[in-house]
């Protein structure tokens, strides 16, 4: 049936129209029984088709001319109920397809007199039959009904109230509900515009929530009326950290999510490769071919620039790993020495996604919040990101919009990339002023410190992240880069519990170690005592345990011969030997079979000259070296033995695989000894808590 406007006055809620303007008595009607507002037909909202709409009066013409051309008129049967009359007042209804249609035609009745408080009870008598679970019960209705005298404010407030308190995430909010309440005075047309916009909203997500519409998508898909995870569970219940236009709740409709940020339970044996190059350990299921300049990259080419202004052409180490893994969108750890390169290793890759951001995230342009969040240890570091973001997109016309976040404020709504600190972070998301629906990228900045020292904020933001990323209406997926200086049990739980498990590399061989789980024993004695603790430690085990004994130069004669009278075999080299007498004997050590192992006995100088000496099993300290570097790069002759925590089995320390002995005598060297200790700390205590 085709829609035409109706002309019609507006009667405030609660106004007693018969007592306004009363009727011609040959038009009552004899007790006309008010008949239900589901029973109203379309025909009786609509003017019928000769009706002349053009005439359709805006303002209401003075009531004694009214009155005169009411007694003039004919007896109207548009409404079935006296308690509408649309035709008579200029109400201006812009009927949508969201009012349902009714399906039954009662006898059409002519107009009665009853009072439009009548309009209240038909209204609420709708709202009944079209009660959903989602709109709750009106729980006081004949209360409501009898308050005909309050003023119509009241009527609206309450309509509003009700809206608000049964308000769910699949009807929305209706965007100006506090103006509803204030606009007592207004056309009550707007608020049944409202109304009508919100039903057809509802009725137009249901025909949307068609399977066709997702069936293209190769993710998972999700039937939601709400997903029965108990995560779904507390989304649907609260809302804080995104804004309130989702739409979960619709009954049948299918949303592809992203894959979650973490996991239930870890799982075993995940990391399948770990490899050595040179300087790096790179452990992960896939590991990228490196690149060593900035040209093979995909990075932004005024990017580039700008990074060849900072001399910063060419990869470090940790960069040549870094920038093909972060442009993959690989969830990447680095654990490497401070100033190694670790924030250059993702921002540029960073600042070009959020440049690419109309290509790359197109469909996440309706959303708003940061693509990118940069979490920082202190205000000082997340004002340095800023300033080193600032030199990387000088040079772009499409620089991202770049906001520092160290208090509690709201965000930009075109802001591309936040820099923040956690508990801030945590404060905005509980406040509503940062939304996490376009949140692609999320760096932790020291992690190490971050998830020590912050634990309880990045404990509630990863959760809140991942519930996020699991409710978004789009299956985008968000990227973890994770710098560190140092490996901690806290790091080691992120890495078991991320879903898509990143690809870790280290710098330092002792955090690699640490990250294996390598035994550290430490023994405290005389210098006198040490050579009889050394025989006790390797006799009867170095011949199955390939171990590397690190000494002063004058103390390999003595160690060798102590040990020869013992009865354990040792290779040494010394400086007098040449680079390829060096290579004979390290190659003839790493060759040796299971069981006719000698210990290869060395100076931290002559160490480094070695390439090879990468496969033992135990590291003693019989002297320690006179810096914490050497101290470090010491722990690579075990490289190759190392494996990653899903390959560590519960009884490691039993079978004595790997192991780090230090023998402390009165001349141990303060400092690294206090290093060392904290070292030795870093397993015992993990302050995340990721259940
Ligand atoms: N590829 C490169 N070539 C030359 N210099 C570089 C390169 N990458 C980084 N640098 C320089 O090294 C310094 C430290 O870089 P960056 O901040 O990326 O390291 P970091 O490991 O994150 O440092 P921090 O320990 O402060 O976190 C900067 O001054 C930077 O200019």
């Amino acid at each position: 049936m085709e829609k035409k406007k109706l002309v019609t006055r507006y009667i405030p809620a609660g106004m007693n129209l018969a007592s306004l303007n009363p009727q011609p008595a040959k038009y009552r009607t004899k007790k006309c029984k008010p008949i239900p507002f589901d029973k109203i037909l379309e025909r009786d909202i609509f003017l019928s088709e000769d009706e002349d709409v053009s005439t359709q009066v805006v303002t209401s013409p003075p009531r004694k001319e009214e009155k005169e051309r009411q007694k003039m008129k004919p007896p109207r049967t548009i409404c079935a109920n006296k308690s509408l009359c649309f035709d008579e007042y200029n109400i201006k209804i812009t009927e949508t397809p969201g009012f349902e249609k009714i399906p039954s035609e009662p006898p059409l009745v002519k107009e009665t007199t009853e009072a439009p408080v009548s309009f209240k009870a038909k209204m609420f008598e709708r709202l009944k039959v079209t009660e959903t679970p989602a709109l709750g019960k009106i729980a006081n209705e004949p209360s409501l009904v009898e308050e005909t005298i309050t003023p119509p404010v009241s009527f609206k407030a309450k309509m509003c109230e009700r809206l608000k308190v049964t308000e769910t995430p699949g009807l929305g909010k209706i965007a100006s509900e506090p103006s509803l309440v204030v606009e007592t005075t207004s056309a009550p047309v707007s608020f049944k515009a409202k109304m009508c916009e919100r039903l057809q909203r509802h009725k137009l997500k249901k025909q949307n929530a068609s399977p066709d519409s997702t069936a293209h998508s190769s993710e998972r898909q999700v039937k939601i009326q709400k997903c029965e995870c108990s995560d779904c569970d507390k989304f649907a219940s609260c809302t804080f950290w995104l804004h309130n236009n989702v739409t979960f709740d619709e009954t049948g409709k299918t949303v592809t999510k992203g894959l979650p940020l973490l996991k239930g339970d870890p799982t075993d044996k995940e990391i399948s490769i770990f490899k050595t190059f040179n300087k790096i350990i790179l452990h992960g299921v896939v590991i990228p071919k490196p690149l060593f300049s900035l040209d093979e990259t995909n990075i932004d080419a005024n990017i580039q620039k700008a990074m060849v202004k900072i001399n910063c052409a060419s990869s470090k180490d940790v960069q040549s790993y870094m920038w093909p893994a972060v442009q993959r969108g690989l969830n990447t750890f680095m654990i490497a020495a401070p100033k190694s390169g670790k924030t250059l290793a993702y921002l540029p890759a960073f600042c070009s996604f959020a440049m690419e951001k109309n290509d790359r995230y197109a469909e996440l342009a309706q959303y708003t919040g940061p693509l990118i969040i940069i979490l920082c240890p202190t205000s000082k570091n997340c004002n340095e990101l800023h300033d080193l973001i600032t030199e990387l997109v000088v040079e772009c016309w499409d620089a991202p919009v770049v906001e520092v976040l160290t208090e509690n404020s709201p965000v930009q709504s075109d802001c591309d990339i936040l820099v923040t600190v956690p508990s801030v972070l945590e404060e905005c998301l509980k406040a509503g002023k940062v939304s996490l629906k376009r949140l692609c990228h999320l760096a932790i900045e020291d992690g190490y410190f971050l998830l020590k020292n912050h634990n309880q904020s990045m404990e509630k933001l990863l959760k809140i992240i991942n519930i996020a990323q699991t409710n978004r209406p789009h299956n985008k997926n968000i990227q973890i880069v994770v710098s560190s200086e140092k490996w901690s049990s806290d790091l080691e739980l992120l890495l078991r519990k991320l879903y898509v498990t990143p690809l870790v590399c280290f710098e330092d061989f002792l955090e690699a170690a640490v990250y294996s789980k390598v035994e550290f024993k430490k023994k405290k004695l005389k210098s006198l005592y040490k050579l009889f603790y050394l025989d006790d430690v390797l006799k009867g085990h170095y011949m199955t345990h390939k171990a590397v004994v690190f000494c002063e130069e004058e103390e390999i004669g003595t160690i060798k011969e102590h040990l020869e009278i013992s009865g354990v075999e040792c290779i040494t080299i010394s400086n007098d030997l040449i680079e390829d007498e060096i290579f004979e004997n390290e190659d003839m050590w790493r060759s040796l079979p299971t069981g006719q192992y000698k210990v290869f006995l060395c100076t931290d100088a002559l160490f480094e000259r070695t390439a090879r000496v990468l496969n033992a099993n135990w590291v003693v300290h019989y002297s320690l070296p006179s810096n914490w570097t050497q101290f470090q790069k010491r722990f690579r002759c075990l490289v190759e033995n190392l494996c990653s925590p899903f390959d560590v089995s519960d009884n490691i320390y039993k079978t004595n695989d790997k192991c780090s002995f230090l023998l402390i005598d009165e001349a141990c060297d303060n400092q690294i000894f206090l290093d060392f200790f904290e070292v030795l700390t870093r397993n015992l205590v993990t302050h995340l808590q990721l259940k």
